[in-house]
């Protein structure tokens, strides 16, 4: 929705200038000739100046915020709490109304008082059956560097970019508010922090992009396993968006000028190609040109419902600038964005990441020997005193390496999707050719052809526009290539002439980290990929099956005729059908079929569970007699974890407690996947007592609605068993043929098996040690599909890993990033002394000089001692004299340099050893 407001002339505009819009209609925009001397021939003779502009809604001089308010997103504030998104972003020229409008004044409250009001009495509303979490936090965009407007002093922020949650902004800080007088104190506070100037057009003219997100979760009360919304509101106050010449600024201010308009224009670029988009198809998006239009990405396009607020003001001396909003706005208005479930997909191509991991891999073993050989350089020299020009070089520096590092991960995504993007395109523009071709055959001159032809010529448009832009960014690569360069010639040649080591050091290791961690993020896109690669191929499977109208049993049936073993899950209707699932199994769904009729296997991950011990096992399966069993969750699905132990298993209050039990598990497993609408939890147990074998099935399954017990006990008495079951050969593995295996998840084999010399096949442990097994049994998991589900086990497991890497990897980048930030290298020197860093104290006893326990993580800073880079402190430790002096603050680094009469002193004896040392050899 795009709107515009015209604001009305203050008493000093009105005795210089003179009132030239009119709306009507609520909608139209009127712009009058600027010059009054213009007569009626002029304006019939088209010689005039007059515009005219249509919108989605349009506000005249005397309308309030509120009238805006429930014009725009009034409606759409509701949806919000419900689990929906919203965007809104107010644009225009300097002094046009933005500030006004978003966050209003005393006795007209903006937009973004309005609608936060409105968020909490909806909640009060609603809060009898529902629980609310509101969290909001305040960011604004300067200089393409991102502060946190909640934080005093706010470092440089930056962003990141997640599968799952999109772009975030990593380190802001969010706060919980339980009423909107909360969130106004600390938009008030926020708004003191933005940074405005006076300019020519305004005297408290907003410099910044300012950003408020409001995000409401939302639960069903006593009901634990009732599905989480997350809704988010998005409130952005831009810049203003005239020429920066036009401001009659110099300097700093020229500057900001220069950089507002380069995010304004980026986001011009992106409504541009949005709109080119909505006619033409896949045309790129530069989103990635600026910081401020990576961060509206979702609510420009993606997942959001979007309103722009366009101002203008009425002078005639702001002619241009209100023309030039209302063009802006009019390309906006072409602007479509699809309201959908955020999904995790990487949409990108497996072959092009494994390229870039390729060529990174390259750049960070070239790194790490680089760091080597100035490790040794380094090691070899002694300290010395830094002078303050040095720093502040050092400042510099450190900053220009994080930019230059940052500027490249997003240049190569950038031309990453790019590629990706021309390539589908490439693949339209074949397909259309054929199209195109059997059409002349066919039909000869057609219109089905001419619009062929046309839509061709667009697809190879888009590719033309697409390649240059993937010139201009291989052109960037190059320079930032260039820049890393330079960087680093400067790095070295401060090594060599013995500046400042430990720093320098950082900054190398700094540049490092930052090369690893995005060969991480590649690995992590390609496992991702792949995933959701193989849950798509299973999901049109079942379409596919279920369009030829075989029902569940009859697919089944099939599926046992190939020897195919359905491994990835199952489709609720066909829970009964599980009846004959052994001993212990549990299977967890996430993601069932959100539309009645379609299923989804994909999702479901099996999670075989083992006895408690082989040898436990062994006897009782000698026995053939189960009477307990303890489930235990094992390796992959760390997202449940339970264990019980069922001494009566197979009575009644066996039975019960079986029911109990897939119970108790349903919520964890929700918990663990609580985004999602469905989940449960089915527990499959057989008791094979010679009498009369058992075998159950007890699921519990949460939906949207209602929670209920799916897959009912189902039990089997004497022949009533599957044949397979009883009167299988279990020892003979060349008797598990496909068909017979077809129901029996490899995990129960070796239970039922009378085989002591076989080894054990836990597919839940991860382990892929398929050399141990013999050929029979090679043979036999084939057939069987163990090792699919060993590979998919194997997989997640290593995606699991991969992910906590990179998170370690994250944290360390971002420790260090803030120690260079803070930049306070020359503290260890200017002490003369060597220190060390720790992340944790324990204190074993209050310390002396009455200054209280030390505070654990309290701030993040770097120091190195020998080979140890140890993070994460308020305090440094003097060896030499043992005492621990605690930083007063780690402000910039200009304070520092005066040494430690800065600092307060106690000793260390009082403290245990540092719990958390990380060395290089750890890192690399
Ligand atoms: N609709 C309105 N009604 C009355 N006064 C208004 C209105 N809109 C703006 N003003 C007044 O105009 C002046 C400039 O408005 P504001 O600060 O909101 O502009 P801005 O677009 O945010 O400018 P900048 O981009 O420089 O921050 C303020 O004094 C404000 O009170």
């Amino acid at each position: 929705m795009v709107a515009v407001r015209c604001r009305p002339l203050t008493p000093r505009e009105q005795a210089r200038s003179r009132d030239i819009l009119r709306v009507v209609d609520d909608k139209v925009v009127i712009v009058l000739d600027p010059d009054v001397s213009k007569d009626y021939l002029d304006r019939v003779q088209n010689r005039s100046k007059e515009k005219q502009y249509a919108f989605d809604v349009a506000f005249g001089p005397e309308s309030t915020n509120k009238d805006v308010y429930e014009k725009t997103i009034g409606s759409m504030v509701e949806g919000v709490i419900q689990g929906l998104n919203a965007t809104v972003f107010a644009y225009g020229a300097t002094g046009s109304g933005k500030t006004h409008t978003m966050a209003g004044i005393e006795g007209d409250p903006g937009l973004m008082v309005l609608s936060l009001q409105k968020i909490f009495s909806l909640i009060a509303n609603e809060e009898s059956k529902h629980e609310f979490v509101v969290t909001c936090s305040y960011l604004e965009v300067y200089n393409e560097v991102i502060y946190d407007l909640l934080e005093k002093s706010s470092g440089h922020l930056e962003l990141r970019e997640d599968p799952d949650q999109g772009i975030t902004v990593a380190g802001l800080k969010r706060i919980q508010v339980n009423s909107a007088e909360k969130i106004l104190e600390l938009l008030n506070q926020g708004n003191n922090r933005r940074k405005t100037e006076s300019t020519n057009a305004n005297a408290t003219s907003s410099r910044s992009h300012a950003v408020l997100e409001i995000t409401v979760k939302r639960k069903q009360r006593n009901h634990y396993r009732s599905q989480v919304l997350h809704g988010k509101l998005a409130l952005v106050d831009l810049a203003g968006s005239e020429r920066a010449s036009e401001t009659n600024n110099a300097g700093q201010k020229l500057r900001d000028g220069a950089n507002i308009n380069k995010s304004l224009l980026a986001l011009a670029n992106c409504i541009n190609a949005l709109g080119k988009q909505q006619k033409k198809g896949l045309a790129y998006v530069p989103y990635r040109n600026s910081k401020l239009t990576r961060l509206l990405k979702d609510g420009l396009s993606g997942n959001s419902r979007t309103v722009m607020v366009a101002t203008v003001s009425s002078g005639a001396d702001q002619y241009h600038h209100t023309t030039n909003t209302l063009k802006y706005a009019d390309r906006a208005k072409e602007i479509k964005t699809h309201i959908q479930t955020n999904v995790g997909t990487v949409d990108a191509h497996v072959a092009d990441y494994q390229r870039m991991i390729d060529n990174l891999q390259v750049e960070v073993s070239q790194l790490r020997r680089e760091l080597a050989d100035k490790e040794t350089i380094l090691n070899l020299r002694t300290p010395e005193k830094t002078s303050d020009d040095e720093l502040s070089w050092l400042d510099a520096l450190s900053h220009d390496i994080n930019e230059n590092v940052e500027e490249r991960v997003n240049l190569q995504k950038a031309l990453f999707e790019l590629e990706d993007m021309n390539m589908r395109n490439r693949a339209e523009l074949q397909q259309l050719d054929e199209l195109i071709a059997e059409q002349q055959i066919y039909d000869g001159e057609s219109e089905t052809l001419n619009e062929l032809v046309e839509h061709r010529q667009v697809v190879l448009d888009n590719i033309r526009d697409n390649d240059e832009a993937g010139a201009h960014y291989r052109q960037d690569i190059e320079l930032n290539e260039a820049q890393r360069k330079e960087l680093q010639q400067q790095i070295d040649d401060a090594i060599s002439s013995n500046r400042n080591q430990t720093y320098l050091r950082i900054l190398s290791q700094y540049r490092l980290l930052g090369m690893t961690n995005m060969e991480l993020q590649f690995q992590m896109a390609i496992r991702d990929q792949i995933i959701q690669g193989q849950r798509e191929a299973l999901d049109n499977m079942w379409r596919l099956l279920e369009s030829v109208g075989l029902n569940d049993k009859q697919i089944l049936e099939a599926a046992s005729q190939q020897g195919i073993l359905i491994e990835g899950g199952i489709m609720p209707s066909l829970m009964s059908a599980r009846s004959h699932l052994p001993l212990g199994t549990i299977g967890v769904s996430r993601n069932m079929p959100k539309k009645a009729g379609s299923a989804r296997l994909s999702n479901l991950i099996q999670v075989p569970v083992s006895l408690d011990s082989e040898a436990e096992a062994e006897s009782r399966v000698s026995k053939r007699y189960v009477n307990s069993f303890e489930v235990k969750e094992t390796s992959y699905s760390d997202t449940i974890n339970f264990e019980r132990t069922l001494p009566n298993f197979g009575d009644k209050e066996g039975i019960a407690q079986v029911k109990e039990m897939a119970k108790s598990a349903a919520p964890r497993i929700h918990q663990a996947f609580s985004a999602e609408p469905y989940s449960q939890a089915i527990l499959h147990s057989c008791n094979t007592t010679q009498a009369s074998p058992v075998i159950s099935n007890f699921g519990h399954q949460h939906s949207k609605e209602n929670e209920t017990i799916v897959g009912t006990s189902k039990s089997f008495a004497g022949s009533e068993l599957p044949k397979e079951c009883i009167h299988h050969d279990f020892s003979n593995p060349k008797e598990w043929t496909p068909t017979k295996r077809i129901r029996w998840p490899p995990s129960a084999e070796h239970h039922f098996q009378e085989r002591p010399q076989e080894p054990s096949d836990d597919i839940a442990d991860g382990m892929d040690d398929r050399s141990e097994m013999n050929e029979a049994t090679q043979c036999s998991c084939k057939t069987s599909g163990i090792h699919l589900l060993k590979a998919k086990s194997k997989q997640l497991t290593e995606n699991d890993l991969l992910q906590k890497e990179l998170l370690r990897l994250d944290t360390e980048l971002q420790d260090l990033k803030r120690g260079l930030d803070r930049s306070p290298p020359t503290q260890a020197y200017s002490c003369g002394r060597t220190y060390s860093a720790f992340t944790h104290f324990e204190p074993k006893s209050t310390p002396r000089n009455g200054l209280g326990p030390l505070r654990s993580n309290s701030e993040a800073f770097i120091m190195q001692r020998s080979n140890h880079i140890l993070r994460s402190s308020s305090a440094l430790c003097d060896h030499e004299t043992g005492h621990v002096h605690h930083l007063p603050s780690l402000s910039p680094f200009a304070n520092l340099t005066s040494g430690p009469s800065g600092c307060e002193t106690t000793s260390n004896h009082d403290m245990a050893a540092p719990r958390t040392l990380l060395s290089p050899s750890k890192l690399f």
